[in-house]
């Protein structure tokens, strides 16, 4: 499509006193926010989130239960939430699990992995621990949003602070081979339970920047993981029950006793129920399960052939609503809720959002779940992993920068104009990074494209979503807009470009309808760019309002709204733009702010150990 041409060049920009030529004269003092939400202190999820005050401010760990000992959180299997129950699952019978088809086959143990990276962290003094995380993505490999990030990040802080850490993934055709070093076969014939029969799977190792991964690649005429993309089929569901089961059976063949079995989401949610239901009666006997949940949204919900395929069966007790039975459809399995019944404990990703799912009416019909295992639910803020989104060393930048040379973040805004052809003149340059989904407040959106062209601002978006109706939406709006000087939209992915809007953008608008955790403002955050956010979710624990905050000033690092209405963005994103034009040193103080934030891995790391531990001395 024929794009814009590029205007008359006027000098890049950081903020500069004195409105724009042909901006609209904009009032001296900021409007009056209607920003005042609770506060972020990191708490456990159980509790409201409190209004912020000089006393609450953060602990050091979230989960620190050496003071408040919950009362009865569960050691094995489902039910055992109730106050001191110890139920243990019924054993399968061997034609339950499926056994009967399995032909035996030697593991070859894992090559010497390569060195792990220099410490970051002080060392404790704590026995290390053998962690598996089984996942649907992780980054840069299989990465669909921020749960690839997610499993990477964390995975790398574990191991840095000397546990052992394994990783198992689907083998997707879609894979990013460039990223996966020394791939081998390590495990030829596994053969998993599925049906009346066993599918043939084979494992593969490899290194994805230090981590150890392990691929399983099933080979049948379901063809699961070699579909072009990552999600979106009518057997998803099945694909990742079988994946599931298959990486159980895969640790369980290999010999494998991990200390900690991680999940992520409704897609890996029947491990901890394939574990207590068929490998701890098998001399699995040893590991926990912790169940991370990024979305409530997305739970998995399926008929009676799970248990067909799975070889649960026993639809009496499946269906059961103290097990998968669903909260709202009495006729339907749910995968997630079987996930928080099952596991030792669940998390998810902000204690904001972890209070907004049980008491706030986020929990897509899940409320009762988690109250009824509320003693082992609990958020922890994710973090980022800052050798990757860090602009002192980020190698997509032409241009690296840091808190202390803040003017070269400017060379990077220039690079980014000119590689999507917008003017470069004395305006700020607004941003959105996301999935286009409904989630992401896309409305909202929308309207500051205009609102933000309206007040003499770019506008740049980069998203792109599975649902066409959503993308060609977009479409007809860039085509639009494809006149503007000031504006651009690229629908796609594209992860070098976003490094270049992190770090060439000057505020970076989160307007979510709901957010677990969010990381586009954790690294805008790093990047010097402002975010401009919902209040909610993970959205509210780590952005403060730089007008509107009990925090002190040198934590302020945004700005945000509580409404989701037009009127709720334009307070927030017409107070950034003024400050960007009127007060151009308060906004140089906001992006030393937001780039001195932490919000590495380090906390986080600290507080799924301290998780990690509390199930296993239990
Ligand atoms: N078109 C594109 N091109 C390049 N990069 C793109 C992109 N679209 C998105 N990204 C990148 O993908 C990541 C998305 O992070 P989000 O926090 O928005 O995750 P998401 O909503 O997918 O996941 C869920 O899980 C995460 C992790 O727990 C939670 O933070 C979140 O709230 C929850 O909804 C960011 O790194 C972003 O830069």
């Amino acid at each position: 499509m024929a794009k814009k041409p590029t205007p008359k060049k006027k000098t890049a920009a950081g903020p500069k006193s004195g409105p724009p030529a042909g901006a609209k004269a904009e009032p001296k003092t900021a409007p009056k926010a209607e920003t005042k939400g609770p506060g972020a202190m990191r708490t456990t999820a159980t509790t409201p989130a409190p209004k912020e005050t000089a006393a609450l401010r953060p602990r050091p760990l979230v989960v620190s239960f050496a003071s408040t000992p919950p009362a009865a959180a569960p050691a094995a299997g489902p039910d055992t939430a109730t106050a001191g129950a110890s139920v243990t699952a019924e054993p399968a019978t061997t034609s339950d699990a499926g056994y009967a088809h399995r032909p035996d086959s030697g593991y070859q143990p894992e090559p010497e992995p390569h060195p792990e990276p220099p410490q970051t962290v002080q060392p404790v003094h704590r026995p290390s621990l053998f962690i598996v995380q089984i996942t649907p993505e992780m980054a840069p490999i299989a990465k669909v949003g921020g749960l690839a990030d997610v499993v990477f990040g964390l995975s790398r802080e574990l191991a840095i602070r000397g546990n052992h850490v394994e990783i198992i993934l689907p083998k997707y055709d879609t894979l990013r081979y460039d990223h996966i070093f020394e791939l081998h076969e390590v495990y030829r014939d596994l053969w998993v339970p599925w049906y009346e029969g066993a599918i043939h799977c084979t494992v593969f190792f490899g290194f994805v920047h230090g981590r150890k991964c392990f691929f399983i690649e099933p080979h049948s005429h379901d063809n699961f993981f070699n579909r072009g993309s990552i999600y979106g089929f009518n057997d998803d569901v099945l694909r990742y029950a079988f994946f599931s089961r298959a990486a159980m059976e895969f640790l369980w063949k290999a010999g494998k006793h991990p200390d900690i079995i991680h999940c992520h989401d409704w897609q890996t949610a029947l491990a901890p129920v394939f574990l207590y239901e068929f490998y701890q009666q098998l001399g699995m006997t040893h590991p926990r399960a912790c169940l991370t949940i990024h979305n409530f949204k997305h739970q998995g919900v399926t008929g009676g052939e799970l248990l067909r395929a799975t070889g649960l069966h026993q639809p009496e007790r499946y269906f059961d609503w103290h097990r998968l039975g669903d909260n709202h459809h009495k006729n339907a399995l749910n995968i997630l809720k079987g996930g928080i019944v099952y596991s030792n404990f669940v998390t998810t990703v902000s204690p904001r959002y972890a209070f907004e799912t049980k008491d706030g009416g986020q929990g897509f019909g899940l409320e009762p779940t988690l109250h009824t295992h509320h003693m082992k639910y609990g958020g922890v803020v994710n973090g980022i992993d800052y050798d990757v989104w860090n602009p002192e060393v980020d190698h997509y930048l032409p241009t690296r920068y840091g808190v202390d040379n803040i003017d070269a973040k400017y060379d990077n805004k220039r690079a980014l104009r000119h590689r999507l052809m917008l003017a470069d003149n004395e305006k700020p340059i607004v941003a959105f990074i996301g999935r286009l989904d409904p989630q992401k407040g896309l409305e909202l959106v929308r309207h500051a494209i205009f609102y933000a062209l309206e007040r003499g601002a770019q506008f740049v978006l980069l998203g792109s979503s599975p649902d066409q109706g959503i993308n060609n939406d977009f479409w007809g709006l860039k085509h639009m807009l494809n006149d503007s000087p000031d504006c651009h939209l690229e629908i796609g992915f594209d992860e070098d470009l976003s490094h270049l809007i992190y770090a060439g953008a000057d505020v970076m608008l989160v307007p979510s309808q709901f957010e677990p955790c969010g990381l586009t403002q954790l690294i805008a955050l790093r990047y010097g760019t402002i975010p401009v956010v919902r209040t909610v979710g993970g959205l509210a624990d780590t952005v403060f309002d730089k007008d509107h905050s009990d925090r002190p000033l040198h934590e302020r690092n945004g700005y945000r709204f509580d409404n989701y209405d037009t009127a709720g963005l334009e307070s927030a994103l017409g107070r950034a733009i003024d400050c960007y034009y009127q007060y151009p040193d308060h906004f140089r103080e906001l992006i030393r702010n937001a780039m001195r934030s932490d919000y590495s891995w380090n906390r986080p790391g600290q507080d799924y150990l301290n998780i990690y531990d509390f199930i296993r001395n239990r």
